[in-house]
């Protein structure tokens, strides 16, 4: 089984949505401080790298974390290569047949530098979530870290997904992952009442 590991790395350079709060890890009890183990603590955002929104995160009536259906995230997926395109329509996913496929994953490029906070990111036009709706694909996935614009504020890829009742997965990475077909896993944490988690998601070969 080839599994490909599309997460992003969590350590203290990973960059963070700018004012929100980082991610931090370090081992907080020592094995020498408690006499028989290593305790760690994280401290983090939870649109931290690999990470899903939840429609609460942009919606005060969405569902939270903990309510969300897990059958959107152990999907069959496909890869979509968009690299290179500043704005991504429908027009671009002429042609492409899902098939059973339940996640469409947009591989831009446009994220290479992972621990700086990117200024501008490639724009999707919201008629990509009309394909979705007639394709009866239901979950959204980017290389990003938002499926909106950065400066964005009325959010309408985040309202128009929410709106259909699709999901986002967003910092996705799929650098040296091929268009093709997989199955994917990309589960968040159970936390109660949250706006978002991060996942670890990878890709199987099938
Ligand atoms: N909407 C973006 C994230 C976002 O806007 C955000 C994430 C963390 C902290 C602050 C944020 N936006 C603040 O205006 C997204 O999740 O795609």
């Amino acid at each position: 089984m080839k599994i490909h590991d599309i997460s992003m790395l969590l350590n203290k350079n990973v960059a963070e949505w700018p004012g929100d709060t980082p991610f931090q890890f370090h081992v907080n009890w020592t094995k020498e401080q408690s006499g028989s183990v290593n305790v760690g603590q994280i401290t983090t955002s939870t649109h931290i790298g690999t990470h899903i929104d939840a429609p609460f995160h942009f919606d005060e009536n969405g569902e939270k974390v903990h309510e969300l259906p897990l059958e959107n995230y152990i999907v069959e997926a496909i890869v979509v290569d968009v690299s290179g395109k500043d704005l991504i329509s429908k027009e671009v996913l002429k042609g492409l047949t899902p098939g059973e496929a339940k996640a469409v994953l947009f591989r831009t490029n446009a994220w290479q530098q992972r621990d700086v906070f990117p200024e501008e990111i490639p724009a999707f036009d919201v008629d990509v979530v009309e394909w979705m709706v007639e394709n009866g694909v239901t979950l959204f996935g980017v290389d990003l870290p938002s499926v909106d614009a950065i400066t964005s504020k009325d959010l309408p890829m985040h309202h128009a997904l929410g709106t259909a009742g699709r999901y986002i997965l967003e910092g996705l990475v799929l650098d040296e992952v091929r268009e093709d077909t997989y199955q994917l896993i990309a589960l968040p944490l159970k936390i109660e009442g949250a706006d978002g988690s991060p996942v670890r998601a990878v890709l199987i070969e099938r």
